[in-house]
Parts: structure tokens; sequence; C-alpha cells
């Protein structure tokens, strides 16, 4: 479904690549996570599918679709949720919404209906008409979410989606993403959370310095790696412990 061939990025000014001949296929309908350290490439990457910025070279397509010939058919097939919030803050959670969904061409009761849906699903009814500046981290990633999805995307990129968020929000978010996933959405998403991706991804790539080097199931490269429990051990045998903080 998502074909990625040879992608390289370097941004302007940037003496390094961030992204370096990249290749990777994604099939329909799985949940695929983007592991690495800071700085690894992840949202680069992410944002090369989503069209938010341009490979310097290489190519992808979704769905055998490429934004230089069909970029309001593939527009319509796929939703983002961003690492930051897109949300309006002295907006309530339901004018956001509709906000969004009017982007797509959603209105009227079909929006209503789906707004009402979703907040139902993520446990945010009751708090439709409040203001985004009153909502904690796990209620504006929830709504951040909603946003991302009413246009029914086929296929879902997340940076991160539960990153500074309780427990409580996290499960209901990847509840609520399963759900999605079994009802026809491919997800992409990139987390740190190796204990998360580790239950809920059906395949995942490690990442680093803009590399691929390994990708398979969870449970595939558990197994394959000698002394490894979990994918933490897999994560940290490959990309080594040294700190990987930049500026
Ligand atoms: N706009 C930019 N201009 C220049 N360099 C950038 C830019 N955005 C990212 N980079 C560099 O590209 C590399 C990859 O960054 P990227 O944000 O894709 O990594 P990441 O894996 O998502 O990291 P994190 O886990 O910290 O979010 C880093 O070295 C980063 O400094």
């Amino acid at each position: 479904m998502i074909k990625i061939e040879q992608i390289s990025k370097q941004y302007k000014g940037a003496e390094s690549f961030s992204l370096s001949k990249l290749d990777l296929n994604i099939k329909e309908r799985e949940i695929f996570g983007l592991l690495g350290p800071n700085g690894a490439g992840k949202t680069t990457l992410i944002s090369i599918l989503c069209s938010l910025i341009k490979p310097t070279s290489g190519t992808f397509s979704i769905n055998g679709l490429t934004y230089k010939k069909n970029r309001k058919t593939l527009k319509k097939q796929i939703g983002i949720v961003p690492q930051e919030y897109a949300l309006y803050p002295s907006l309530t959670a339901y004018e956001n919404l509709k906000y969004f969904g009017s982007m797509y061409d959603l209105h009227g009761k079909d929006l209503k209906t789906k707004i009402n849906d979703a907040l139902d699903h993520l446990g945010l009814l009751q708090f439709a008409n409040k203001k985004i500046d009153t909502f904690s981290g796990g209620m504006k990633r929830r709504v951040n979410l909603i946003a991302s999805i009413l246009h029914e995307p086929r296929v879902l990129f997340l940076d991160e989606p539960t990153v500074g968020v309780d427990v409580q929000s996290k499960n209901v978010i990847i509840e609520y993403l399963k759900q999605l996933n079994a009802q026809g959405t491919t997800i992409i998403y990139t987390s740190h959370h190796l204990n998360e991706a580790e239950s809920f991804c059906t395949r995942v790539a490690i990442v680093d310095h803009g590399k691929l080097i390994v990708e398979g199931q969870p449970k595939t490269l558990i197994a394959n790696n000698d002394g490894a429990h979990n994918l933490e051990d897999v994560f940290l045998s490959i990309t080594g412990k040294a700190l990987r903080d930049y500026a």
C-alpha cells in the first residue's frame, strides 16, 4: 500500500542527510511502528509521506497514488496527527472539530453525528462545549486525533500520539486506534514507548541516523536477537546506549 523507494532528505543548510536512501513497504491494514532514537529521522519520514515536506531524492506512493499526480485524491485518503497540537485554544472542542470537518467538505447532520460519536468513544462528550485551553494534555491529544479521522482516511499517520499523556488517556487512544484498524484503517505511527509498540504494532522498523536498520514483526525481531526479552532489548542492542542529544 505504501511504497517508499530510496528516499533521502537533506534539509536546507544542513551538513548531513536526515534520511538516506530509505526503502520500505507497508501493507494495507498494518499497524506499522516507526521507532528510533531522538534525531533518527522518524518525523522527517512521516512529514514526507504526508507531503508536508519534499524529499531531496527518491519516490513514494500510497495506494498507487503519488502527490505529484494525485494530490486531491490522496489528501482525502490520508489523515495526519501531528506531534504539535493543531487546535485553536480559544474555541471549544466541538467548534474545533466542526472546523476541521469542514476542511474535508463535511457539514450538517453527518458531521455532527461523526463528531459526537468520536467524542463519545474517546470519553470527551461531556466536554464538547468547553474551550480547548481548559483541557489537559491527554484530552488535547484525543481531540487532535478526532480532528484527523473525521473524513475516514484509509491511512492514518500519527507522530507520537501518546507522548505526555497519562496511562488512562493512552489506553483510550490505543484502543480507539485498534478499533479504526479493525475497520480497515492502515496505521503508521512513531513512538518512544517500546512496550506500547511491541503489543500494538503488527510490524515495526527501527531507523537510526536516517537509515533503516531492521524491520519485522516485534516477536520475530525479539526471537532473532540473542538475549533479547522484549523490543526494548532489541532496540538498545541495535541503536546502542549512547545519548542522542542534539540542538
Ligand atoms: N527543519 C529542519 N532543518 C534542519 N534539520 C532538521 C530539521 N528538522 C529535523 N532536522 C534534523 O533531522 C534529523 C532527524 O530529525 P527528526 O525530527 O526527523 O528525528 P526524529 O526521529 O523524529 O526525532 P525525535 O524522536 O526527537 O522526534 C535531526 O538531526 C534533526 O536535527
